[in-house]
């Protein structure tokens, strides 16, 4: 496929499940640039492999730019970007289709030429032709995406938790409730931790469908950082009074330089009810000769709340997790529970196409019915401030505030749209 604005380039996908020399080739240069570009250098054969393994599992396309000729050695790709489809929750009975992205690399000999935005456009229509009404990523830089429509839905709390000896104090005592903890190989636990991550997906707004590369992780499979097995992971899995799994931790104990230094990073934790987080806490605060847990957790967690002392729980960092484009908007909004019924027009700004134009949205129950229109507005946004309205984890008065939510209906759409579901949790990166 050859692009007018790009005379020297080709551009095109690359077949995840090829297995011809000519096309396996272009696929491990396809790996090394993307792997250069987030500054770890080329793929080795071991890493190679297990990226192919768990990109042909959640069958990933690979969209590239390469040059036509080079002055030396074989055309290598100059911008990447990947893409397959998941699922996520959006706060309705059902999952809802998601287009994931990541990978978004352009080498710096071929910047702002507009190849990102010829790839991200290229992909989006193929999404959304494809009847997949929403897109998500997460970002390295802030700046980006806006101008594509996406708009951050969601966002985490690095936490580090003091658990010195005498420090770290439940209001009630954790290990009164029913139920057990049992250490795990994660390998072993793996099976496990999949099952109450499925049931954690099904009930949490905001939750996405994990990739395959995760099962090589938290199985303890491979570790990327150093290349080979995790010999340092660690799973324990919280049960029920009836021996079932119904939350888990996977972390990594690290030693510090010092006593005072060692420290636990919580790889993964789910928890299916209250009495599961707090036992989990409760047992990473007991492990032994360690001085502080670190953890990404709820931005308001309940664990903030069940400590004697909620200084032990010191927020390190704040910020967006995953960034959301509505592609396909009565399927989205429909998909997402309201509160008020009302009715009200709203008229999106989509500089990109997708979602361009008057919808009505009338609420009926907890549930809206959208359609085209061509009555006046009474509420104006762009595709992007919808984005970060969808799931909740920002309010329309705080965005009309902001000057990105317009209109005399203002009012009538923050009392349908805000306040209808759970606040939005999504702690899964790729
Ligand atoms: C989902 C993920 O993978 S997140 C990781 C993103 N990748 C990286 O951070 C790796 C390092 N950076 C890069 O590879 C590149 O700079 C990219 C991918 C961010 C941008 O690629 P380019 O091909 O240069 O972008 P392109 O020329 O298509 O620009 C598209 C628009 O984005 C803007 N833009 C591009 N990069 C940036 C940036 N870093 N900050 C702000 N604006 C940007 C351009 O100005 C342009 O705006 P306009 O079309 O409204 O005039």
């Amino acid at each position: 496929m050859s692009n007018d604005a790009h005379p020297d380039l080709i551009l095109g996908t690359l077949d995840v499940h090829a297995t011809d020399e000519e096309t396996l080739a272009a696929l491990h240069a396809y790996g090394d640039a993307w792997s250069t570009a987030f500054l770890e250098g080329r793929l080795d054969e071991e890493k190679r492999k297990r990226w192919l393994t768990h990109s042909r599992a959640d069958d990933v396309t690979f969209r590239f730019a390469r040059p036509r000729s080079t002055v030396a050695g074989p055309s290598r790709p100059v911008a990447t970007f990947s893409s397959w489809d998941q699922e996520m929750n959006v706060g309705g009975p059902e999952l809802l289709p998601l287009r994931m992205i990541t990978d978004v690399t352009v080498a710096p000999t071929h910047r702002r030429r507009g190849l990102l935005r010829r790839l991200m456009s290229e992909d989006l229509a193929d999404a959304a032709a494809k009847g997949v009404p929403l897109a998500a990523l997460t970002v390295s830089e802030g700046s980006i995406y806006g101008r594509f429509g996406f708009g951050p839905a969601t966002r985490l709390r690095s936490v580090e938790v003091d658990v010195r000896p005498g420090r770290f104090r439940l209001r009630h005592d954790a290990t009164d409730e029913p139920g057990s903890l049992q250490l795990v190989e994660p390998k072993d636990a793996y099976p496990l931790t999949r099952e109450v991550y499925a049931e954690h997906l099904a009930r949490t707004r905001g939750e996405v469908a994990r990739p395959a590369f995760y099962e090589q992780v938290f199985s303890g499979d491979f570790n990327w950082e150093t290349g080979g097995p995790d010999r340092v992971l660690s799973t324990v899995l919280h049960l029920d009074a009836d021996g079932r799994a119904d939350g888990y931790c996977t972390y990594r104990v690290k030693e510090g330089e010092t006593h005072d230094q060692h420290h636990i990073r919580v790889a993964d934790m789910v928890a299916l009810t209250p009495a599961a987080h707090l036992r989990l806490w409760q047992f990473l605060a007991d492990v032994d000769l360690i001085s502080h847990v670190r953890a990404r957790v709820l931005l308001d967690d309940p664990l903030d709340h069940a400590v004697v002392d909620p200084r032990t729980v010191e927020t390190k960092e704040q910020r967006d997790m995953l960034w959301l484009r509505i592609l396909d908007l009565p399927t989205a909004l429909e998909a997402r529970p309201w509160r008020e019924d009302a009715s009200v027009v709203l008229e999106v700004a989509d500089d990109l196409g997708h979602i361009a134009g008057r919808w009505r949205i009338s609420t009926d129950k907890g549930r809206a019915r959208v359609e085209r229109t061509e009555d006046s507005p009474g509420v104006a946004l762009s595709a992007e401030t919808l984005a970060t309205l969808y799931l909740g984890d920002r309010l329309v008065p705080t965005m009309a505030a902001a000057g990105r939510v317009t209109g005399p209906d203002v009012e009538t759409f923050a009392a349908m749209a805000d306040h209808a579901g759970p606040a939005p949790y999504c702690r899964t990166g790729f």
